[in-house]
C-alpha cells in the first residue's frame, strides 16, 4: 500500500496534478495541509522532482514546524532542502543573500516594533510634527498598511497632497524610509515588500528563483495580504507550478491586511487554474461538523460549502454557563484531569482556546493551584507579558525595594532620561558599599560622576518614596491605577494605539482584577489585604519555572493562533457577547466584523477532533468590575440537539442541557454596555502628599551590637533620623563601616 491510498479521489486528484495552476478551496478540516504534504512526497517520489527545487509556505512558525515534520516523515532522505518556511523567513533567506542589489548591506538588522517606534519618534522630532496630532504609533500602522498595498514613500505622498493630515504622515514616511535605509534596517512589512522590489527589478535574481521553485506550494492561502500574492505570482510566473489551498471561511487576518480577493483574483491571474474543493472532514465528529456548519451558515458573503463528514456522531457538544470566569476555569481544569483519567490519554490532547490574550491569567492560576503542566502557545505566560513585569516590578521596589532587577527594570520605564551610564554608575557604587540598588538610588548624590543623571535620579527616588506613603494608606488598587497614572504608563500605551497595544492595555486591566479579587478574598476572610501578601500570592504563579524536560502539557492560546491546527479534546471559553463577539463588533454593528468574529468562532470550533466544551460566565471581573455578559450569539447559532448535559464541578452550577440552557441562559442579563464605555482607570484621588509614615522607633541605639543578614555584626556607630527612616552608621567587624538605612537592613540587636 502506498501512502496515496490513504487519500481520497479528489485528494488523490489534488496531489496528482502537478503541473499549472491549482487552487484548493476547502473546509476545514478537509485535509488540505495533508495534501500539501502528500503532493511533496509525490514530486520527489514519484516525478523525481529534485527536493531543492520546492518551496512550501505556511503562515506561522508553529504551522511550518508541524509540516516539517510530516515532510521529514514521508520524504525521509533529502527533505531537508525543501525549504518548508513562513513568507517571512523565505523573505529573509532570500535578502540574505541579494540585498545589496538593492544598495543594502547582506547583514541588515531587522527592526521590531519598538525599534520603530524609536526612530519614528526621532523622525516626528526632526519633522517638528506637533505630537498630539501625530501619533508614532498611528503613523507607523498607516505606514505599514501603505507597505502592505505596496504604496512607496513618494507615492504616498504624491497620493496625499492637499491633505493636512494626511501629509504629515506622508512626511513622516519619506523621512522613514530614509533613515531605515542609513540605518541599514528593515522592518517586518520591508522583508516582503523588498523581496518583491528585488524579483521585479533584478530579472537575474527573478530567474534564479524561479527556476530554483519550480514548484510552490502556499497554505492557509486566504490570509495572504496584496504583497504576499504578488511575490508568489512573481516567483511562479515562468513554470507555473504553484498549488495553493485555502478557505474563505477561516479567513481571519482581514485587519493585518489580509485580502480575501486573494482566492477570487486567483483564477483571473491564472486563468487556466484547475479548482478542487474538499468536502469530505476527517478530523471532527459529525456534531462538532454540524455545529461549525451551522454557525458559518450565517455568514452571508461566503461560497456555499457543504463539508460532511464519515466519522461517527461522537459526544454531544457540553455547553456550560458559569457565575464567573474563575469558576469557568476551576471546571475546565477539574474536567481536563478527570477526562484525562478517564480517557486515559495525555495532557496535549487538551487545548483552551480564548479569544482575547487577557483571558488566560485566570486559567494560568488554576493550572498552577491544579498542577496540571501547560503552555501557551503563541505568546507567553500572563505574568511574563512586559506590562504584567513592568507594573509588578514597580510594585515590589514600592513593596521592599530589595530586588534589584526590579528596580532596574522600571527605573527608566516609561523612560524618563536615565541612560544606561547612570544606572551603571549606580549599580557600580551599590556594589562597592554592599549596598541595594535602591538604596543607592536613596543616596545617588554620593554616587561618583552622577552628573546631571543626579535630578532625575532623585526625582524617580522621590516618586517611589511618594508610592510608598501612598501604600500606607491607600488600596492596592488604587496604588496601581495611581502608579499607571504618575507614571503616564498607561496613557502612553493608548497612544500607540494598534492590536498589540491594545492587547497590552487589556492584560493590565486584567491585572487590576486579579488585585481586586485578592482584596476582596482577604476581606472575606477578615485578613488584611497587603502588598507584601499579593506579591507573594503573585509569585506563586509567576516565578513557576517552566520544566524543561516537559513535553507533555494543557495547550492555551488564542483562537487566531490556533488557525491550522487540530486537538482530540478542545475547550472554547469565555463565549460571551462584549467578549467574542467582541464589544466593539457588538456596539458598532459593523457586520464584516462580526462575519470575522463569526468566522474565527467556526475556526474554534473546528479545530476539535472528539469533544468540544463550550463554556462562559455570567459575570466576569473586567478592570476590576464585575461586568454582566450575555451567552455569545454564536452559541445560539448552535442547535440545541447539539449540546448535552455535563454534571457540574465545583461552584458552576450553570449546566446547559436541561433548563440552565434556554430561557434563562439567554436572558438579557442587563449588559452593561455603558459601564464599559466608561474611563477604564477612574481618575483615583491622587494627592501630591508624601504623607509621613514617620521613622519608626528602632530597638538598638548607638554602642549596640547588631547583626545585618549580609555583612554579619557590628557595632552602631551612628544614627540619623531623617523624615521616614533613620540612617544608621555601623562598624562591621569583617565588611568594615557601612551607612544604610534602617529599613532595608533590617539589623538585629544580638
Ligand atoms: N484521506 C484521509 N484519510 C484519513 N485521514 C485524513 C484524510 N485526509 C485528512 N485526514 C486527517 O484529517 C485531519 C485534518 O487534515 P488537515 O489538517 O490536512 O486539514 P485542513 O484542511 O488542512 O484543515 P484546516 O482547514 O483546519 O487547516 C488530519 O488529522 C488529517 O491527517
Ligand atoms: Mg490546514
Amino acid at each position: 500500500m502506498s501512502i496515496y491510498d490513504t487519500l481520497n479521489n479528489k485528494q488523490k486528484e489534488a496531489v496528482f496534478h502537478t503541473e499549472g495552476p491549482l487552487l484548493i478551496l476547502a473546509g476545514a478540516g478537509s485535509g488540505k495541509t495533508r495534501v500539501l504534504t502528500h503532493r511533496i512526497a509525490y514530486l520527489i517520489e514519484e516525478k523525481n522532482i529534485n527536493p531543492w527545487n520546492i518551496l512550501a509556505i505556511t503562515f506561522t512558525n508553529k504551522a511550518a514546524g508541524e509540516m516539517r515534520e510530516r515532510v521529514d516523515d514521508l520524504v525521509g532522505y533529502g527533505s531537508e532542502s525543501i525549504w518548508v518556511s513562513t513568507f517571512h523567513s523565505a523573505c529573509v533567506r532570500i535578502l540574505r543573500r541579494h540585498i545589496e542589489k538593492l544598495g543594502y548591506g547582506s547583514n541588515f538588522t531587522i527592526y521590531d516594533t519598538d525599534d520603530q517606534k524609536t526612530l519614528m519618534k526621532d523622525v516626528c522630532k526632526k519633522l517638528a510634527l506637533d505630537p498630539k496630532v501625530f501619533k508614532e504609533r498611528a503613523i507607523l500602522s498607516a505606514i505599514s498598511k501603505a507597505k502592505n498595498e505596496r504604496i512607496s514613500a513618494q507615492e504616498y505622498r504624491q497620493q496625499t497632497a492637499g491633505d493636512y493630515g494626511r501629509q504629515g504622515i506622508a512626511r513622516a514616511y519619506v523621512e522613514y524610509e530614509k533613515q531605515m535605509k542609513l540605518n541599514n534596517a528593515l522592518d517586518f512589512d520591508d522583508l516582503l515588500g523588498k523581496t518583491v522590489d528585488l524579483l521585479l527589478q533584478d530579472p537575474e535574481v527573478l530567474q534564479y528563483y524561479q527556476n530554483r521553485f519550480r514548484y510552490i506550494m502556499v497554505d492557509e492561502y486566504q490570509d495572504t495580504n496584496t504583497v504576499q500574492f504578488e511575490m508568489i505570482r512573481l516567483l511562479a510566473k515562468e513554470h507555473r507550478n504553484l498549488c495553493v489551498v485555502g478557505d474563505d471561511d477561516q479567513s481571519i487576518y482581514k485587519f493585518r491586511g489580509a485580502n480575501i480577493k486573494n482566492i477570487l483574483d486567483f483564477e483571473m491571474v491564472f486563468q487556466d487554474a484547475c479548482v478542487i474543493k474538499l468536502e469530505q472532514n476527517y478530523r471532527s465528529t459529525k456534531t462538532i461538523l454540524d455545529a461549525a456548519n451551522s454557525v458559518i451558515r450565517n455568514n452571508r458573503g461566503r461560497k456555499e460549502k457543504t463539508l460532511w463528514t464519515e466519522n461517527e456522531e461522537g459526544n454531544k457538544i457540553c455547553l456550560k454557563q458559569f457565575e464567573s470566569g474563575f469558576d469557568e476555569a476551576e471546571f475546565i481544569a477539574a474536567d481536563i484531569e478527570k477526562s484525562r483519567r478517564e480517557q486515559q490519554d495525555a495532557y496535549r490532547d487538551y487545548a483552551v482556546l480564548y479569544r482575547t490574550n487577557a483571558q488566560s491569567r485566570t486559567l494560568e492560576e488554576r493550572f498552577v493551584a491544579e498542577s496540571i503542566p501547560y503552555k501557551i502557545v503563541g505568546g507567553v505566560n500572563f505574568y511574563a507579558r512586559r506590562e504584567i513585569k513592568d507594573i509588578l516590578s514597580y510594585l515590589k521596589t514600592i513593596d521592599n525595594g530589595q530586588d534589584d532587577l526590579a528596580v532596574r527594570r522600571i527605573i527608566n520605564v516609561p523612560k524618563r532620561g536615565i541612560g544606561l551610564t547612570t544606572v551603571n554608575r549606580i549599580q557600580g557604587y551599590a556594589e562597592e558599599r554592599g549596598i541595594g540598588f535602591y538604596e543607592a538610588i536613596r543616596v545617588a548624590d554620593w554616587v561618583p560622576g552622577i552628573g546631571r543623571g543626579l535630578t532625575k535620579v532623585e526625582s524617580f527616588a522621590a516618586l517611589i518614596e511618594f508610592f510608598k506613603a501612598e501604600a500606607n494608606e491607600k488600596s492596592i488598587r488604587e496604588l496601581t491605577e495611581d502608579i499607571l497614572k504618575q507614571t503616564e504608563y498607561l496613557e502612553r500605551l493608548k497612544e500607540e494605539e494598534g492590536e498589540e497595544a491594545d492587547s497590552r492595555i487589556e492584560n493590565i486591566q486584567e491585572f487590576i482584577s486579579k488585585i481586586v479579587l485578592y482584596e476582596e478574598d482577604c476581606e472575606s476572610r477578615n485578613e488584611p489585604a497587603t502588598l507584601s501578601g499579593f506579591l507573594e500570592e503573585v509569585a506563586l504563579v509567576a516565578d513557576v519555572e517552566e520544566g524543561e524536560e516537559e513535553r507533555d502539557y494543557v495547550v492555551l492560546m488564542t483562537l487566531h493562533s490556533a488557525k491550522g491546527l487540530e486537538f482530540p479534546h478542545v475547550y472554547l471559553a469565555g463565549m460571551e457577547d462584549g467578549l467574542f463577539p467582541s464589544y466593539m463588533t457588538i456596539t458598532e454593528g459593523d457586520e464584516e466584523e462580526l462575519e470575522e468574529e463569526r468566522r474565527l468562532c467556526y475556526v474554534g470550533i473546528t479545530r476539535a477532533r472528539k469533544t468540544l466544551t463550550l463554556t462562559c460566565a455570567r459575570k466576569r471581573m473586567i478592570r476590576g468590575e464585575f461586568q454582566f455578559n450575555k451567552m455569545s450569539r454564536f452559541l445560539q447559532e448552535i442547535p440545541r440537539e447539539l449540546m448535552g448535559l455535563k454534571e457540574g464541578y465545583g461552584k458552576g452550577n450553570g449546566s446547559a442541557g436541561k433548563g440552565g440552557f434556554g430561557q434563562t441562559a439567554f436572558a438579557d442579563r442587563n449588559f452593561r454596555y455603558r459601564e464599559l464605555q466608561k474611563n477604564p482607570f477612574t481618575a483615583s484621588k491622587a494627592s501630591r502628599n508624601f504623607g509621613d509614615a514617620g521613622a519608626k522607633a528602632l530597638d538598638y541605639q548607638v554602642g549596640d551590637r547588631v547583626k545585618h543578614g549580609k555583612f554579619g555584626e557590628g557595632t552602631v556607630m551612628q544614627m540619623v533620623k531623617g523624615g521616614r527612616d533613620y540612617e544608621v552608621t555601623v562598624d562591621f567587624d569583617v565588611a568594615g563601616t557601612k551607612k544604610m538605612f534602617a529599613a532595608f537592613a533590617r539589623l538585629e540587636k544580638v
